[in-house]
């Protein structure tokens, strides 16, 4: 039933294509965030097999700034590099009248005798939104909400040390005392704020770096990252029914791609966008269509078919020497391995002149696309080296022959 709905949904016309091309691009937010299913063909075609379409409210409307939880030195002239630097300086001055002048900094507006209840209610506030603020905004170089900002950090912080004060003094812990009795009061006050500042810079400097490991788990774990990989080769090489083997688990009848095929598939935490364009020369020129915000490029080529290596070779030096794919990374399905004569993959590698790509990662990975043999290690490969690339960009991978 899959297998015939496949190949009718396949068999569409020029038309379509051209109304699929010519479409607005989708804005790279919003490609990246969106999630699609279904194989995307025209609009109005009685073909069409489903298509379903979720997209994200687009980042333009979210309420969110970009901040960075470390002083960057680098770009020193920004405002919020300035605004970090004075919170910073706020910071250490409020620290300092609070311990020259034995008062709390709530205490210095006139907030001398609480109630004990309401010093605890508000320590404790302050005390988990400073938690809250650190810990949210540990992630380097991620989107946090503007209330998580460095200095929404110090300020908070300065605030739980001086609530702290107020807690204890309001509270007159007589246990306190005598725990320290040679200790004078003024003195034992400033003690407990150097006390508490050294927790909290303790708390800071622990959060902020664990902060870092635990969001990027967090985020390896329990967010779907998405990636779009482009998939092009020569017809017949076998990427319809690559597409088809990962996306459904099993092996359609397929017919030539006259356009595009495009389908979400999911593999561990991630979900790639795989656009399988068509390979016959009259429609590989509409490759380019497809070439905008690709974070990975997978080169199909049916390993069995000698005669035509050569112009999988062409290809592939031509859509690598694309501007708007020269940060692809690069993943080459030598497929069609369940074929006798077919080339090995070292044997295809040195055919496509592998050996030659400077400063691009890439990877060979021997696959039959028939019985789905290397498809997951593929995958694998892409979704370590993107992951990778996204957390260092200057990164530099291993390239190898398999
Ligand atoms: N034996 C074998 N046949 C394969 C394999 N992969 C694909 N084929 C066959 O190769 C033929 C072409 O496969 P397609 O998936 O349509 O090729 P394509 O790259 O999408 O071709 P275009 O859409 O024209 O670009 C089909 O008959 C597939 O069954 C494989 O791993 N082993
Ligand atoms: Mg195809």
């Amino acid at each position: 039933m899959a297998v015939a709905q496949i190949s009718a949904s396949l068999s569409f016309s020029i038309r379509d294509v051209c109304t699929i091309t010519s479409a607005p691009t989708p804005s790279r937010l919003s490609l990246l965030r969106s999630a699609r299913t279904g194989t995307a063909f025209a609009t109005g075609s009685p073909l069409i097999l489903q298509r379903s379409y979720h997209q994200r409210k687009p980042a333009c409307n979210a309420m969110r700034l970009t901040i960075r939880c470390e002083q960057n030195t680098q770009e020193g002239n920004s405002l919020d590099v300035w605004l970090g630097r004075f919170a910073m300086v706020g910071f250490a001055a409020a620290i300092s009248v609070e311990i020259g002048t034995g008062k709390g900094l709530l205490e210095n507006f006139g907030l001398t005798s609480p109630l004990p209840t309401v010093a605890l209610a508000v320590t404790a506030l302050v005390g988990v939104l400073t938690a809250v603020f650190i810990f949210q905004s540990a992630s380097k170089n991620t989107t946090v909400p503007f209330w998580c900002s460095l200095e929404t950090q110090e300020i908070s912080s300065v605030l739980f040390i001086s609530s702290c004060n107020w807690l204890l003094r309001s509270i007159d812990l007589p246990s306190y005392h005598t725990f320290l009795p040679s200790i004078k009061r003024d003195f034992s006050s400033r003690f407990i704020q150097l006390v508490s500042l050294l927790i909290v810079s303790l708390f800071m400097f622990l959060f902020r770096g664990m902060g870092t490991t635990i969001s990027r788990l967090a985020k390896r774990f329990f967010t779907k990252n998405e990636m779009k990989i482009l998939m092009v080769g020569l017809d017949a090489s076998g990427k319809t029914t690559i597409l088809y083997k990962l996306k459904l688990g099993a092996t359609v009848a397929t017919i030539p791609t006259i356009g595009f095929n495009t389908e979400a598939v999911e593999y561990k935490s991630i979900s790639f966008t795989i656009w399988d364009a068509g390979g016959r020369d009259k429609i590989r020129p509409l490759w380019r269509q497809h070439f905008q915000n690709a974070q990975g490029l997978i080169f199909v080529v049916d390993s069995n078919d000698r005669e035509r290596v050569a112009e999988a070779r062409n290809e592939l030096h031509r859509i690598l020497n694309e501007k708007e794919l020269s940060n692809v990374i690069l993943l080459v399905f030598a497929n069609k391995q369940d074929l006798p004569n077919s080339m090995p993959p070292a044997e295809v590698a040195d055919q496509l002149g592998l050996h030659s790509l400077k400063h691009r990662p890439w990877y060979i990975q021997s696959t039959s696309a028939a019985s789905g043999e290397g498809l997951y290690e593929g995958l694998e490969w892409l979704s370590e080296n993107i992951l990778t690339r996204q957390h260092d960009p200057g990164s530099c991978i291993d390239s190898s022959a398999k």
